[in-house]
């Protein structure tokens, strides 16, 4: 069986693929300094409280953090004896075309986002990516990933707001009924919640303009659901499209 991992620069996903359906999904959060048996410690308790009896025999990496990678280098070696395929790394062959400035490493996130997109909708899209940064993904006609838009996340931004501003309370983002807010949280939700609406509606127009052609919107990511209350510019939701890609690249490599 195969593990897929997705290494944010907030959580790391754990997922088990039996070459047919994810059987479960494991979350913590990234941090660098966790060894290869911390976790297996973690993997194993909540495998067994599961009930699940999983032989790992291959891993699949995503790591937008660089140094997490060893540990999880060595989780593969050490406790299920193979080498894990790295996107991003050289020996790791992707499906589709990256065509960007030289030299630009494109976090490996967006890779496998394009990826799994190409793989499920085709060509002529613009992924939506709600993690720490929000990110936008543009997949030209033939898979091929062709660059996109980095913008500060949701709750990054709800941070910084609370850590530059002294009156300001830390909050979470919620969809707020009215957009004039008639207290604090109000306001700041309303700017949150409406000023990522008009930001998805706006860039993803724009794309659109630039390219001159009918592209296809795919949202992904923890916080999709709840902007999707506040736009119709998604075509579709994908709840697990990182590691629906990582399923995809390993299959790919597999294939000699
Ligand atoms: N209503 C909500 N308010 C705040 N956060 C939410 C809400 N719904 C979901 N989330 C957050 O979404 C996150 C899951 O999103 P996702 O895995 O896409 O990104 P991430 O883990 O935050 O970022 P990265 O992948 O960059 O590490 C969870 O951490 C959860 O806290
Ligand atoms: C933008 C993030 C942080 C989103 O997870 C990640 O994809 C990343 O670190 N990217 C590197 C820069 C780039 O993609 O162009
Ligand atoms: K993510």
């Amino acid at each position: 069986m195969l593990l897929a991992i997705d290494c944010g620069n907030t959580n790391t996903v754990f997922s088990i693929w039996d070459g047919t359906r994810f059987l479960c999904t494991l979350r913590t959060s990234t941090e660098h300094q966790r060894t290869a048996d911390q976790y297996f410690v973690w993997f194993k308790t909540l495998l067994a409280h599961h009930g699940i009896d999983a032989k790992i025999n291959a891993v699949v990496i995503s790591s937008t953090v660089p140094r997490v990678v060893f540990n999880l280098r060595v989780l593969s070696d050490r406790y299920f004896n193979c080498r894990p395929l790295v996107v991003g790394k050289p020996d790791c062959r992707l499906p589709v075309d990256v065509r960007v400035d030289a030299g630009t490493q494109v976090g490996p996130d967006r890779l496998v986002n394009t990826v799994a997109g190409y793989d499920l909708y085709g060509g002529d899209l613009i992924i939506v990516d709600f993690g720490t940064a929000t990110t936008f993904d543009v997949v030209d006609h033939d898979g091929a990933y062709i660059g996109g838009v980095i913008a500060p996340g949701v709750n990054l931004s709800l941070q910084a707001l609370h850590e530059a501003a002294a009156a300001l309370p830390h909050i979470d983002v919620t969809k707020p009924d009215r957009v004039i807010g008639t207290n604090t949280v109000d306001c700041m939700q309303s700017g949150v919640f409406w000023g990522y609406v008009g930001l998805i509606d706006g860039i993803c127009e724009r794309i659109k303009a630039e390219r001159g052609r009918a592209m296809k919107v795919i949202a992904t990511g923890g916080l999709a659901p709840l902007f999707q209350q506040g736009t119709d510019m998604f075509d579709m939701f994908e709840d697990d499209l990182t590691m629906h890609g990582l399923t995809v690249i390993h299959e790919h490599n597999k294939e000699g």
